[in-house]
């Protein structure tokens, strides 16, 4: 496979994820920007994810990276630019929000509803879903089927949270922000699991600040601060001459502050 050579990406001027073009992509960005008010979170950012790839984007606390994916995903409407989800557009398009799945950051659940209770309410909301307990079976959640949410660890929410994400059995997988607050254990096991979803052939934009989690997961990713991409690569080409990729991602979003 021909490999995009790292594009540090000036702060002016189009900003591309380089791909091979015969890979069939399942999520392309281009040129996107968002506001809120007049706070700019998203300022022109473009990438591109091929299908069954890890994709990540990575940056900073605010820089723009779940606005980006939540417009990727169609919940979100951008100020401009244009998104495609497997060829059409997520915002107008509902036949596509069902192949996508979405796993949003700070995503919580009545504390008292049970997981299999969780499965099946947000099963009824999609006119043909997977077989509720083979994903809580598939996700080690079986046996939790009765407890509550708040009663559920860290990595129970997570893994139910993946689970209802593949209710509408997805091409394409949003995970925000995944790991984060879980512990090293739950962590790797977490990791373990996006790997499953991808040997399955999901596509998968993870969102992520944690490098190690980029380095292990990802193929491609893009390093976005201040709502632009700063880089773009894959995890080796991003760490370059740096001793490791913390080194790498420090240089390059202090650069862009
Ligand atoms: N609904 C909103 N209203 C106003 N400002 C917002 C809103 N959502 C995000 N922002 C602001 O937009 C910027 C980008 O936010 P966003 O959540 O996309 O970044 P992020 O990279 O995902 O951050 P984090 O890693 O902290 O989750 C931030 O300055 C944030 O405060």
């Amino acid at each position: 496979m021909r490999t995009p050579a790292l594009a540090r990406c000036p702060r002016t001027g189009p900003r591309t994820t380089l791909i091979d073009m015969k890979k069939d992509v399942v999520v392309s960005v281009r040129d996107l920007r968002k506001a809120y008010g007049r706070k700019v979170a998203v300022d022109g950012i473009s990438f591109d994810v091929v299908r069954g790839e890890v994709f990540g984007v990575l940056g900073p606390n605010g820089a723009g990276k779940s606005t980006t994916v939540e417009c990727a995903a169609g919940l979100r409407e951008p100020d401009s630019g244009t998104v495609r989800v497997l060829g059409r557009n997520p915002a107008t398009d509902p036949s596509v929000r069902h192949r996508v799945g979405v796993q949003l950051q700070h995503a919580v659940l009545p504390s008292r509803m049970k997981v299999r209770e969780a499965m099946q309410m947000f099963a009824s909301a999609y006119p043909r879903h997977a077989d509720t307990e083979t994903l809580l079976a598939d996700w080690g959640l079986a046996k939790h089927h009765g407890t509550a949410f708040a009663a559920l660890s860290g990595g129970q929410k997570q893994r139910l949270f993946i689970a209802l994400a593949l209710l509408g059995e997805p091409e394409v997988v949003v995970l925000d922000e995944l790991t984060t607050g879980l512990d090293p254990a739950a962590r790797r096991e977490t990791w373990s699991l996006v790997r499953t979803l991808q040997a399955r052939g999901v596509s998968v934009l993870l969102v992520t600040h944690a490098m190690d989690e980029a380095e292990q997961l990802c193929d491609r990713l893009v390093v976005i601060a201040g709502g632009r991409v700063v880089a773009a690569g894959t995890p080796a080409e991003l760490r370059g001459a740096h001793p490791n990729m913390e080194s790498a991602y420090l240089s390059l979003t202090e650069e862009a502050a």
